[in-house]
């Protein structure tokens, strides 16, 4: 099931997110006892952080993981960890082990082997993919999702939970992602666009329908936001 929301203004974009997430994390709560959410880094990050602290919830039961993370120190500004933890860790009580992280010490490879050990132990050992409940995405002007470029050969691969890049197109190089079985297998994905500047992009995605790495992701449920101007050239 797929529906496209278009909204008057960021402002919006922020409000239909964050109640998207609310609904999202209340039946998983009550179905499952825990919410697991995958977060993604740019612009979708900062609509989340912005929007998540005008909700309420047993934040106890909420984990999250990394729709892909840049492979660099915690303290370095492309640190998508640690963009979420210095703007929500002062507004709502989250910690450290609530986030399943990278280990940035590591070469990409290694880091994503290691990744995936971290997601598979959230799951019973004969769980062959996870099911997410909600997967945050973005996506840059070229169309790419998470750390899935444009005719990359990580749009292949079918064998892992999370692969390694280490020639990202778009700086920094070295990255870790989740692959498009683990992606299409969530319980619900959401895109989150606001501006002008993403009309473009919108435009090639939902009416030109490219054959783009935003485009294959095919979960249970996808939900696309847009405020006008993104919407602007549909
Ligand atoms: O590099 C990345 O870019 C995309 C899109 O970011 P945006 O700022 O253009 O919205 C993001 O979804 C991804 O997590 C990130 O690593």
């Amino acid at each position: 099931m797929e529906k496209i929301e278009v909204v008057d203004s960021e402002e919006q974009v922020v409000h239909a997110l964050v109640h998207f997430v609310e609904e999202k994390s209340k039946s998983a709560i009550a179905e499952r006892d825990r919410f697991v959410m995958g977060l993604s880094g740019g612009s979708a990050s900062t609509f989340l952080c912005k929007g998540l602290p005008m909700i309420s919830s047993d934040w106890t039961k909420w984990k999250f993981i990394f729709c892909d993370e840049r492979v660099v120190p915690f303290d370095d500004a492309e640190c998508t960890f640690s963009v979420y933890k210095n703007n929500l860790f002062s507004k709502i009580p989250f910690n450290d082990e609530q986030f399943v992280i990278i280990d940035p010490s590591l070469p990409a490879k290694e880091a994503a082997e290691d990744y995936e050990r971290k997601l598979r132990a959230l799951y019973p050992d004969d769980v062959d993919l996870p099911k997410f409940d909600l997967l945050l995405l973005g996506a840059g002007p070229d169309g790419h999702t998470c750390s899935l470029f444009p005719g990359h050969p990580l749009l292949d691969v079918t064998d892992r939970w999370v692969a390694s890049i280490e020639d990202s197109p778009k700086p920094p190089p070295s990255r870790v992602t989740l692959t498009y079985p683990i992606i299409n297998n969530a319980l619900s994905a959401v895109f989150a666009f606001a501006g002008a500047g993403k009309a473009e992009l919108v435009k090639r995605l939902l009416k030109d329908k490219e054959d783009l790495p935003a485009n294959r992701v095919k979960p249970t449920e996808l939900l696309w936001i847009l405020d006008r101007a993104a919407a602007s050239q549909l």
